[in-house]
């Protein structure tokens, strides 16, 4: 069976995020207080987020990423993910995390069937590591990406959030990290949230972070495969790993977009910037997948072509980027 949406795209990608909680609180995702925590009752259970999970691979959903929040900071993770990872039909179960649990984490993670891990890392100098993350200790994360790569994991993902003034002057430390390491770096365009109105000053296109890393070192463009994220992959000659580019603002994706969110709460997303939804916890109380397939269908013929972030007038949609996964 196949997802295809009006635009024609084929939806074969889930984000199932599991929790809004989380051990850091980076400035361009949350605010300094953190944001209201959801109650327990308000949570899908993981009863509710395995039978969510499970419809969407009976309807033509082929991988799942498992996000938050910090999805590696809710109890019982480990188990959730190795009943995930047997969901006949699923072709890949992968993970997002910003690595402070990976040390104790990434060998059980890796035992329950877990693919591959994305890993947020926006400095490589503890100092700003500690500003942007608002007091996470660098040192832990570079330890439990060690550990990720000891439990066998490869190649990481390392996703660096780009602000200009922030961290900027990292880029070409960033880049030469693929020269040794068998990692994909990947810079990502800084988008609006709910969190911070000054984002449209910091957040550098795309077109800049990889014309500086071209000035340093020659690049060629690699091919992307079929359940590739939105990602332009390019490889620094001679290099171990890769670097990518993510321009969600500059340079949207959204005409190749092959996925849907659903959220800790149970609301399914047919897009990051639109609130449009649908409320899937009632439906999943029920032993009857019909209704819940047919929400699930809905929400794919919903979605919209694309997002209107970036244009001059446009409504700012609501991201609590936290909730709903990234
Ligand atoms: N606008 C937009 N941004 C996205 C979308 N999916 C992921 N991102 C952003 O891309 C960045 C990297 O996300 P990841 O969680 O690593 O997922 P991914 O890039 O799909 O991962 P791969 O499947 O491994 O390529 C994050 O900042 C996400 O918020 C999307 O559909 N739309
Ligand atoms: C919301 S986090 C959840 C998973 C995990 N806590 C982590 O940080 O990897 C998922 C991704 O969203 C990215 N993200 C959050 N806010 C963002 C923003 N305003 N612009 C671009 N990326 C953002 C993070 O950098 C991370 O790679
Ligand atoms: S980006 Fe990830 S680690 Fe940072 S505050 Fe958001 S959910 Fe937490
Ligand atoms: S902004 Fe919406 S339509 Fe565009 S790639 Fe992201 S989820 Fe898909």
């Amino acid at each position: 069976m196949a997802l295809i949406d009006t635009y024609g795209r084929r939806i074969n990608y889930l984000r199932l995020s599991v929790t809004d909680r989380c051990n850091m609180r980076c400035s361009y995702c949350m605010p300094a207080q953190g944001v209201a925590k959801l109650g327990h009752k308000e949570m899908l259970s993981y009863e509710e987020l395995y039978r969510a999970a499970a419809a969407c691979v009976a309807q033509g959903i082929e991988k799942i990423r498992v996000t938050g929040g910090e999805p590696l900071v809710r109890r019982g993770i480990v188990d959730f993910l190795g009943r995930l990872s047997s969901i006949p039909g699923l072709k890949e179960l992968v993970v997002t995390t910003n690595g402070l649990l990976l040390d104790e984490l990434a060998q059980p993670l890796r035992q329950a069937g877990v693919a591959r891990l994305n890993i947020s890392l926006d400095s490589l100098r503890a100092e700003t590591f500690a500003r942007i993350t608002r007091g996470a200790d660098l040192y832990r994360v570079l330890s439990g990406i060690a550990a990720a790569q000891e439990a066998g994991f490869g190649p990481l993902k390392i996703n660096m959030v780009v602000m200009r003034g922030v961290n900027d002057q990292e880029i070409l430390d960033f880049a030469a990290l693929t020269l040794d390491h068998p990692f994909t770096v990947r810079f990502i365009e800084y988008m609006p949230t709910l969190q911070d109105e000054s984002w449209g000053a910091q957040s550098m296109p795309g077109s800049e972070i990889l014309a500086r890393i071209a000035e340093r070192y020659p690049l060629l463009p690699l091919v992307n495969s079929e359940m590739a994220g939105p990602a332009r992959n390019y490889k620094i000659q001679g290099a171990a790993g890769a670097i990518g580019i993510i321009t969600p603002v500059s340079g949207h994706f959204c005409e190749s977009c092959n996925r849907i969110r659903i959220t800790a709460t149970g609301r399914v997303r047919g897009c990051l910037f639109s609130d449009q939804g649908m409320d899937l916890k009632p439906l999943l109380a029920s032993d009857d997948p019909g209704p819940l397939h047919e929400a699930l269908s809905r929400i794919v013929t919903q979605k919209p072509g694309r997002h209107h972030i970036a244009e001059e007038g446009a409504e700012q949609a609501v991201v609590n980027m936290s909730r709903i996964g990234g």
